[in-house]
């Protein structure tokens, strides 16, 4: 088959889970996910099942933590695509939209910069053809991969008003001289006001005893919105977003996982001592859901090694599935 993507450089894996049945009642994700058909290609088998109405989503794995390792944490998110299509797998699939696997990119020999054009390039590509991108990271280099594509799709480029939503206990708005997994935001900043366009950076769960004045004077400086994760009820969570979203047109969501408490999400580099709980997090996914905005996701900063039965990846794969409902 051939691939509408070719910067993924690595075939999608098979999908595996528990088996109650072939009929649409006993459905799970790994039954329901398909690998992305080529334009003229056979059809997968999600074309198979009765058309759904919502747009086809479109995975995208970035196995990536170069920029972890820039970033002086500890490594092992690339694994992480891997570990997340397993926790995925097994899920009940209640989806109304079909969900097709485009493989993943692979950082190797410490290129970052190259992973994340040709990540870049995918997801563009993806965008343009229709389909809801989901990218599973990958260290936090993730989020300036996924911006790449999302800044030169069509809608973007076109006028749409794109707004960032970050999920993390960080700013991420390092001013380092190498791009790692802490500077994705401020790097988004400067190409944005390169391409003439306004940057609409909001972060939810900061922790402000693990970001020192200077990031804060940044996110100042550049207009950013935040609220501190001691704040992070989930009815101000709520009103937080629905100003944000009324402000855009279009939104990228980013989840880093250490944002949830280190007991709900141990598997990251920098777990959270503090932490937003999970249900306002899966609210702000289902917020976003229902919004109509989503544009492109993705989850970034798991890392199995350090993961407890697979819980952190457990919960990403939950908000994924969340987020495509
Ligand atoms: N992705 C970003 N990570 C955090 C790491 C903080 C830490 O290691 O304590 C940052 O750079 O601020
Ligand atoms: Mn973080
Ligand atoms: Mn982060």
């Amino acid at each position: 088959m051939t691939s509408l993507i070719p910067d993924v450089d690595t075939p999608s894996a098979p999908w595996t889970g528990r088996f109650d049945g072939d009929g649409p009642e006993h459905r799970r994700w790994w039954q329901a996910v398909a690998p992305l058909p080529a334009v003229t290609g056979p059809a997968g088998a999600a074309q198979e099942a009765p058309q759904p109405a919502a747009r086809p989503a479109a995975i995208l794995g970035f196995a990536s933590d170069e920029g972890v390792r820039r970033n002086k944490g500890r490594t092992g998110a690339a694994a992480a695509p891997e570990a997340l299509r397993r926790a995925l797998g097994p899920l009940a699939f209640h989806l109304d939209r079909a969900v097709y696997d485009a493989g993943d990119v692979a950082v190797a020999g410490g290129d970052l910069e190259g992973g994340q054009a040709r990540l870049g390039r995918a997801v563009a590509s993806l965008l343009d053809t229709g389909h809801l991108t989901v990218v599973l990271g990958g260290g936090h280099e993730t989020a300036y991969a996924s911006y790449l594509g999302v800044g030169a799709s069509r809608a973007v480029t076109e006028g749409k008003r794109l707004g960032v939503l970050n999920l993390d206990a960080h700013f991420d708005l390092r001013d380092e001289p190498v791009a790692s997994s802490g500077t994705p935001f401020l790097q988004m900043a400067r190409a944005e006001a390169a391409a003439g366009r306004g940057f609409r950076y909001a972060v939810a769960g900061i922790s402000e005893a693990n970001n020192t004045r200077a990031l804060f004077e940044t996110a100042d400086r550049l207009g950013v919105r935040y609220l501190l994760d001691e704040d992070c009820s989930e009815e101000r969570v709520r009103d937080f977003v629905a100003s944000f979203l009324a402000d855009i047109d279009v939104l990228y969501l980013t989840i880093d996982l250490d944002v949830l408490p280190a007991a709900v999400a141990p598997g990251v580099s920098a777990p959270a001592a503090y932490g937003v709980p999970l249900p306002v997090i899966s609210a702000v996914c289902r917020q976003v859901a229902r919004s109509g905005k989503l544009l492109h996701c993705d989850v970034a900063e798991l890392n199995p090694e350090f993961d407890l039965d697979s819980r952190t990846a457990r919960v990403a794969a939950r908000l994924v599935d969340t987020l495509l409902r």
